[in-house]
């Protein structure tokens, strides 16, 4: 670097040609029209169900201070020294059980939605690009921008496909991409989504999914509404986590006309030592057969895409600790993924948060 900056020492006549050009700026040239990028933004899933790729893929996860805000010095020997040497072998089996021809299922359903977006905004008359991008693994948050910006995008909106809104999920996305703009000189417009958890959009899909089951195939005693955990000291330091997810919760069961006493609240995925979010999902449905209740349905508001925590923990052990306490029939009803409801609203989001920027001009509306 000190070698390059030092030609602008030297009197200008020994520069080469063009001297005004910038020799540092990497960046690709871009076309003024380029098309809106759109990133579609979840957690990051491993690439292959195998340990080794799940350990890179959770020493990435989890050595995000956004993830664990426990000291540096004392969370990361006990990652190296404790979480990734057992976690990633047994982890290996579960998610072989759900992997889908495409890959895992979180990658899997976020790009359909990304492709399916893409094809509805086009359809409407938007010059868009629309990418599925994973916080951490593949495809990253760098990589997909970079991919987009040589197809000339000069304009991003980036949607962390997170409902409800938390420093853990949300804010990290925000961040990354700021750490890549970080490195461009010629900086592109960024616009961000930060929640929507009560959009009519989402919590109608989501209703509608719901009945569309209960319409073909009746309704269980309880409906279940679980939610991922978040450790109880983030809410304390002023996450929104929490209130935004009994907000869904309440829009949800008001939208299908449910008592409150038809549905149940509770949070799941647990990790690690410290209290979480409560009540926790298992003992919740151990709770609900003791209680005499031998049918419950069970929705994850808080994962818009299928993944190892719905289809594993809640579908498979869920289903087994509740049939094990003496309930009869547990049945875990899909994420929205790619339900052409939940497409139209994601689809409708993204349009409102693209308006005023070139190219965002729809026929449709
Ligand atoms: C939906 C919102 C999510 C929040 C909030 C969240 C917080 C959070 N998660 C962990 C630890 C783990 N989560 C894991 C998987 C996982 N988590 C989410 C979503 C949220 N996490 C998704 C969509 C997934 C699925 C990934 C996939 O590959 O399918 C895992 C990995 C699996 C496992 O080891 O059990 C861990 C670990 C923490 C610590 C945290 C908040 C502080
Ligand atoms: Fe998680
Ligand atoms: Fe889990």
């Amino acid at each position: 670097m000190f070698l390059r900056n030092f030609k602008y020492l030297w009197p200008e006549r020994f520069l080469p040609e063009p001297a005004w050009a910038d020799p540092f700026d990497t960046d690709p040239p871009l076309t003024p029209d380029g098309p809106l990028g759109v990133l579609l933004v979840n957690l990051g899933t491993p690439d292959e169900p195998t340990a080794p790729a799940i350990r890179r893929y959770l020493a990435e996860f989890l050595s995000d201070p956004r993830v664990i805000e426990i000291p540096r010095y004392l969370w990361l020997p006990i990652l190296h020294g404790m979480v990734l040497r057992r976690r990633p072998a047994r982890l290996a089996p579960r998610y072989a059980d759900i992997w889908m021809e495409g890959g895992s299922p979180l990658l899997v359903y976020t790009q359909r939605q990304a492709a399916a977006v893409q094809d509805v905004l086009r359809g409407r008359g938007l010059s868009v690009r629309v990418e599925a991008a994973m916080r951490y693994g593949n495809p990253s948050i760098a990589d997909t921008i970079a991919a987009l910006r040589r197809e000339g995008c000069d304009r991003f909106l980036t949607v962390p496909l997170y409902p409800q809104y938390s420093a853990s999920t949300t804010a990290t996305v925000i961040d990354q991409v700021g750490r890549v703009a970080a490195t461009l000189r010629n900086q592109p417009e960024l616009r961000f989504l930060k929640r929507f958890h009560v959009d009519p959009g989402y919590i109608g899909a989501l209703a509608h999914s719901i009945q569309s089951y209960w319409d073909a195939n009746g309704r269980a005693q309880k409906l279940l509404m679980s939610f991922h955990g978040l450790p109880r000291y983030s809410i304390e330091l002023g996450d929104p986590y929490y209130r935004d997810c009994l907000q869904t919760a309440r829009a949800l069961r008001e939208r299908l006309g449910l008592r409150e006493d038809e549905v149940e609240v509770s949070f799941q995925s647990r990790f690690g030592a410290a209290r979480w979010l409560e009540p926790y999902t298992e003992p919740t449905l151990k709770e609900l057969a003791r209680l005499g209740v031998t049918e419950v349905d069970v929705v994850c508001p808080g994962f818009t895409a299928d993944c190892i925590e719905t289809l594993e923990e809640i579908a498979q052990e869920g289903r087994d600790a509740f049939l094990e306490a003496g309930g009869k029939r547990l049945r875990y009803l899909p994420a929205l993924n790619d339900d052409p409801a939940w497409i139209t609203a994601l689809s409708d989001m993204v349009q409102t948060q693209l308006q005023g920027w070139p190219g965002s001009a729809s026929r449709a509306l």
